[in-house]
């Protein structure tokens, strides 16, 4: 039966009716300064906290119920005889449930050039004292960190008096994941104030189930997706406007496709299959970026992610309305484009903010974790070598920088050959480098006579250039460094083809 609760909360949504519902239910509510503040200036029966513990709340709040009136009465052993004289001699009341949420220290760390003192006030211990303690003896206690519980908890009790064993425990393992949660903000916090950077001793994170997903990358394996709590960046934050439910594959490509398309300012598209952009393109218009995107390999677009760095308006959705598209990506649409697109059922809209700078990459192994910084090194022409007899025109720059930026969001080994705007071949995951050179070569066909090539990693041997000869590309943009480069540059020479180096790699595994 639960007949005494203690209701602390920072987050008082939904607080004043729960707590009218259980005195009404005939429990008795205690509750600290603010939230008995609330709940009784709203003709709510309950009484301070301070009836059991005999002392005021003290120190800004510091100390509040950090006793063994409120601790004995959570922990206590209802069947231990031991722990029930415990509880007669001193006198201490039973607590049956503990509605706790903790200080706002995220939002306040969230606030900009928030105060170090102010973000340790936020650091809530007596809240999470409680919890972990309800949690702990969740066997007799219920322990509610979260108010979406409010009303079925009402119900149960209506119902029976009581919270079943089961919907105790599972409120006792969300308790400790709130908890294990909130430190993590707090850990990951001093160690950004400490200056450890983005590889810190420990790597503490917290994730939360946005869904479940019908299936992982294949049918037969499970998967959800899940986002970092407490953070609104990246996936965790898109917002699906139509269409069938993502799957695993889906997030994965669109992770792939939004990080390319905003390599560029001027309105640009991008097509992935299978995280590798089968169409890439930039033009004066959105449209005209789209368009060129999906003629450079109209056969693979299909069924492809598309991620513009524009709104959509309704000239582009027309045109993305012409084929079997799985997903669009875009800052925004625009009614019209929304009204043309979502006249098709199954392609997913999805709408996401542009990408923040300097997140840390992460990748699971097996019992472990690799962390990165982003590839996102600033790099400039005047840092590039052009190593041979040809020099670059101005055209072939544009398309140098072009072919570039975008090279190294292909897996490697990745070739990829480009105009000034527009991607024509691309040759990615090969095991070795002139392998992706010749499928690049081979899709870009007759468009590869004069245009250029980017390689995410040196040449090994002098084989990727020869073979760009013979195709009739005119300028080479990779990062040299190679033992033999100097039998590239030979080739490139003879070939009468400008190769720049930019002593920077862009592997991407
Ligand atoms: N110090 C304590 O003993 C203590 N006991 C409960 N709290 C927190 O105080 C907050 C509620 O305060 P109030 O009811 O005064 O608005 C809750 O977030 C609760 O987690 C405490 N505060 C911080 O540690």
């Amino acid at each position: 039966m639960i007949k005494n609760a203690l209701i602390s909360v920072s987050d008082k949504t939904g607080v004043v009716e729960f707590a009218k519902q259980l005195a009404d239910l005939g429990v008795t509510v205690y509750s600290t300064g603010g939230t008995l503040k609330a709940i009784t200036h709203a003709g709510v029966a309950a009484k301070a906290v301070d009836s059991l513990t005999g002392f005021p709340e003290m120190m800004d709040g510091r100390v509040k119920t950090l006793h063994p009136m409120v601790h004995g009465g959570i922990l206590a052993v209802r069947d231990n005889p031991e722990h029930v004289k415990a509880m007669v001699e001193h006198n201490i009341q039973p607590i049956d449930l503990v509605v706790v949420n903790l200080y706002p220290f995220r939002e306040t760390i969230a606030k900009p050039n928030v105060a170090l003192e102010d973000a340790i006030e936020n650091i809530d211990i007596g809240g999470p004292t409680m919890v972990r303690s309800a949690a702990k003896n969740h066997a007799y206690v219920g322990i509610v960190v979260n108010p979406n519980h409010y009303d079925e908890i009402i119900a149960m009790l209506a119902d029976k008096g009581e919270l079943t064993k089961e919907y105790k425990f599972m409120l006792a393992k969300e308790a400790f994941a709130h908890t294990a949660a909130y430190d993590t903000a707090i850990a990951n916090f001093l160690s950004k104030q400490m200056g450890e950077g983005p590889t810190p001793p420990e790597y503490l994170s917290a994730y939360e189930k946005v869904s479940d997903l019908r299936y992982g990358e294949n049918s037969h394996q499970r998967a959800a997706f899940y986002k970092e709590i407490g953070t609104a960046h990246g996936m965790g934050a898109l917002k699906q406007l139509h269409g069938k439910e993502l799957s695993y594959n889906n997030i994965v490509d669109m992770e792939a496709a939004w990080n390319m398309v905003w390599e560029f300012e001027e309105p640009a598209a991008c097509i992935i299959k299978h995280t590798n952009p089968c169409g890439a393109a930039t033009a004066d218009t959105l449209h005209d970026a789209y368009v060129n995107a999906y003629e450079a390999d109209s056969v693979s677009a299909f069924g492809g992610i598309v991620s513009l760095n524009r709104e959509v308006d309704a000239a582009t959705a027309e045109e993305m309305s012409k084929i079997f598209l799985e997903c669009i990506m875009a800052p925004a649409f625009t009614q019209e484009a929304l009204d043309i697109l979502s006249a098709k059922k199954n392609i997913r809209l999805v709408e996401l903010a542009r990408p923040e700078p300097g997140q840390v990459m992460v990748k699971k192994v097996s019992g472990g974790l690799l962390v990165q910084t982003e590839d996102d090194i600033a790099e400039s022409q005047a840092e590039y070598t052009v190593v041979t007899k040809a020099q670059p025109t101005p055209e072939q720059w544009t398309a140098l920088h072009f072919a570039w930026k975008l090279v190294k969001h292909v897996k490697s080994n990745a070739i990829l050959i480009s105009n000034e705007k527009r991607t024509l071949g691309v040759g990615a995951g090969q095991m070795n480098r002139v392998g992706s050179a010749k499928i690049a070569l081979e899709q870009a066909g007759d468009a590869a006579k004069g245009a250029v090539l980017a390689s995410d990693a040196f040449f090994p041997f002098g084989d990727t250039v020869e073979t760009a000869a013979q195709h009739g590309i005119a300028a080479i943009i990779q990062p040299g460094g190679s033992i033999r480069d100097e039998e590239s540059i030979k080739a490139a020479d003879e070939a009468g083809i400008a190769m720049v180096f930019t002593h920077i790699r862009h592997f991407k595994h």
